[in-house]
């Protein structure tokens, strides 16, 4: 099973988590449930059934977590995510904020990594213009970085080639798929 956990605050990022999870349940067999962070926010344990996290955060008040990750990401440090596979997400705005933008991507994605999680749906930095971000390892993103103030434009076409750069890599890794759902390897069809 696969969750979208997103949190948001002005909806951009509510609407992308949306639009993932309909492409994902086009394009697999493979339960495929949205979840808002603030209705699990005091307790994360629930996330623990689903064996792929697509975490989507937008970077607020200048370096920061949305606000209801900001209140989750405490407990994410009592989690053993161990055989976890997670794809980070977010939206940044690479004019007003070039020297954070998208650092919610980092800040998560060393988190889940630091409690054992595997990352998938690395993102190059081409293309984008900005001086610094937390986001950013080896030369790219922990994961799909998307800017609603000044790229909207190319928000469906970059969400679609993620989603089955997602469905790829997650194909690459049936132990992951066997291990956290006796159905077995034929869940995915990327
Ligand atoms: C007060 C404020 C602070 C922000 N800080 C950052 C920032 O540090 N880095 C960044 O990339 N974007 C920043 N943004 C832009 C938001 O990430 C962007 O508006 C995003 O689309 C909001 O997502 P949401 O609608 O899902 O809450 C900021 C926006 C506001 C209004």
């Amino acid at each position: 099973m696969i969750a979208v956990v997103y949190g948001s605050s002005t909806d951009n990022t509510k609407g992308a988590a949306s639009l993932i999870a309909d492409m994902l349940r086009a394009k697999t067999t493979v339960p495929v449930d949205l979840i808002d962070v603030a209705t699990v926010k005091r307790d994360l344990r629930p996330l623990l059934r689903y064996w792929v996290w697509i975490i989507g955060c937008p970077t607020w008040n200048i370096g920061e977590l949305q606000d209801d990750w900001y209140d989750a990401f405490p407990l994410l440090d009592q989690l053993d995510l161990q055989g976890t596979i997670v794809a980070l997400f977010g939206f940044g705005d690479q004019q007003g904020y070039p020297d954070t933008f998208q650092d919610a991507l980092g800040i998560l994605g060393r988190k889940v990594r630091e409690r054992g999680a595997m990352i998938i749906g690395r993102w190059p930095i081409d293309g984008y213009d900005f001086f610094h971000s937390l986001g950013v390892e080896d030369g790219m993103f922990f994961g799909l970085a998307l800017d609603y103030e000044n790229e909207d434009e190319k928000t469906i076409a970059r969400l679609q080639a993620w989603v089955d750069q997602l469905l790829s890599e997650l194909a690459a890794h049936p132990e992951g798929i066997v291990r956290r759902d006796v159905s077995g390897t034929h869940l995915i069809h990327p």
